[in-house]
């Protein structure tokens, strides 16, 4: 009874800290919505306009399944506020979370420019104590510089402290990884900002993980530099699997048997995308490169990916010989399934080498309506995946859909012009593809092109 009593004081406690969430992307607004399920009160900041006026319609500017629903019901208890005014965030809030964009710079550097700025906004609205939690994905140091920037632009010296706190959702599965994440990752030197922090997500249930700000910063990105690893090397196993003849599934199911390897990011295909892997890696090589280090991996990880995201148009050139005057239809657009987020998707590759050739483009995409309407102007775009592949003279699958691996594959010859299959996933077989009457290809297996060798 003793015990029940101080549970519901402490969880009281904890629900009366109000937070603050700085960006309303992927990781803001899911971060948002898990916090306000878990009975936080948070108000959300972003400096696009547009963006809040929607949000506070109900609608969310990003698919990811459930989120939207999530968001209303939230709303609706008042658990959940969206606004421009940081100003009235920071001074109503106990913890405020940095969750803007760290895009790539040209030289390949994580540009903080958002982070810096948030920052010397928040130092000037601080009317007390304030935690500063930063979820961005950021160099190490950063919170040394967060630091920094804070104490010189307060107005009024209040106390405060600086936490890295990384993010490891993923696109398309972002609310069950935060809800149940392998660990949650607080980095700080603090004593008072770890007890704060760790009563902040006590009813996560997760392992919380308490380290140094440098360790976290750099757990981020050793973790997506290891996965993106998993993905390049799987990758040149399956380019190794077409000389000889082996098949690269089978491979990677046997290998991920032994506990120590996994079978988890050992999927061979057209190259890792997203608006994680591709920036981070290059991050993580040039803030290396500032202590004169060569992250050798890294750098190969990055080349074995770029080279992969070629492999649809030389297997297509190898089939069609000539593309000019040529339509391919594109199955999916989006960097991965359940989600809208075309940033760095192997479809962008591949539609750019298609025009370049001469090629004409129809594409479909259970949820991306457009890919990038400036760079790509000349794209067709369709409202089924049978009209994207109706009197087309090839097919590239992009994007691991559930709705194409459900396709009728007998109508689909039917409707096509020619018969070439270009399976970017790895979603069908060849022996009833084959059967089927298509040129089918895949990745590191045996398909048309083995047979056609070794006849
Ligand atoms: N997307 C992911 O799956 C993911 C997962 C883990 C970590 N991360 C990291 O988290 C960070 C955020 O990623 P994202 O994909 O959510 O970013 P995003 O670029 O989609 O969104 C950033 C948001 O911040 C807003 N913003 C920018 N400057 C602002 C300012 N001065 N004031 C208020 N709002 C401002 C933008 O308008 C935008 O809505 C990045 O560092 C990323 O690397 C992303
Ligand atoms: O076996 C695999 C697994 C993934 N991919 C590709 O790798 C990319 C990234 O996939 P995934 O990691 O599932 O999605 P993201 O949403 O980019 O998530 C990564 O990047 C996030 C941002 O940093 C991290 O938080 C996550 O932990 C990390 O998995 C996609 O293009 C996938 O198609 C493969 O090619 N083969």
């Amino acid at each position: 009874m003793i015990k029940l009593l101080f549970y519901l004081i402490a969880k009281r406690r904890l629900l009366k800290v109000k937070i603050a969430i700085v960006g309303t992307g992927y990781v803001g607004l899911v971060s948002a919505v898990c916090f306000a399920e878990k009975g936080s009160r948070v108000i959300c900041v972003d400096n696009n306009e547009e963006k809040i006026k929607q949000l506070n319609k109900g609608i969310m500017p990003i698919y990811e399944n459930d989120l939207e629903d999530m968001l209303n019901k939230n709303k609706c208890s008042k658990r959940l506020e969206f606004t421009t005014d940081l100003e009235y965030a920071v001074q109503k809030s106990d913890i405020i979370i940095i969750a803007v964009g760290t895009p790539m710079l040209p030289n390949g550097h994580a540009d903080l420019s958002q982070v810096e700025s948030v920052t010397e906004n928040i130092a000037k609205f601080m009317n007390e104590y304030k935690i500063i939690v930063n979820k961005s994905t950021v160099p190490v140091g950063t919170q040394k510089k967060v630091i920094k920037l804070i104490r010189d632009n307060q107005i009024n010296e209040y106390d405060f402290d600086v936490v890295s706190n990384p993010e490891f959702l993923r696109e398309g599965t972002a609310i069950y990884d935060t809800m149940h994440g392998d660990r949650i990752v607080i980095g700080t030197d603090n004593e008072r900002a770890r007890k704060i922090m760790t009563k902040l997500y006590a009813n996560f249930n997760q392992s919380i993980i308490l380290t140094s700000p440098e360790n976290a910063e750099m757990i981020k990105y050793a973790a997506n530099a290891f996965l993106a690893t998993k993905i390049s090397f799987i990758n040149e196993i399956a380019n190794i699997c077409e000389i000889v003849g082996a098949d690269v599934q089978e491979i990677a199911k046997i290998i991920g048997m032994d506990k120590r390897i996994s079978p988890e990011f050992l999927s061979a295909g057209i190259g890792f995308g997203g608006a994680c892997f591709p920036k981070d890696t290059k991050a993580l090589i040039k803030f290396t490169e500032g202590f004169g280090y060569d992250f050798k991996i890294v750098k190969s990880v990055i080349e074995v990916n770029e080279n992969q995201k070629t492999k649809p148009i030389e297997k297509l050139t190898n089939a069609l010989s000539c593309v000019k005057g040529r339509t391919i239809g594109i199955l999916g657009l989006a960097f991965k399934p359940n989600t809208d987020d075309t940033r760095e998707s192997p479809a962008i590759t591949i539609i750019n080498d298609i025009q370049k050739l001469g090629g004409k483009i129809k594409a479909y995409d259970p949820i991306v309506k457009d890919i990038d309407k400036i760079k790509f102007d000349n794209i067709e775009y369709v409202d089924t995946a049978y009209d994207a592949v109706k009197d087309v003279d090839a097919v590239i699958l992009v994007t691991e859909w559930d709705e194409f691996k459900q396709l009728d594959l007998k109508k689909v010859i039917k409707l096509m012009k020619g018969n070439i299959f270009i399976d970017g996933r790895n979603i069908y077989k060849y022996t009833k593809m084959f059967k089927l009457g298509y040129e089918y290809y895949c990745i590191g297996k045996k398909d048309s092109q083995y047979y056609k060798k070794s006849r």
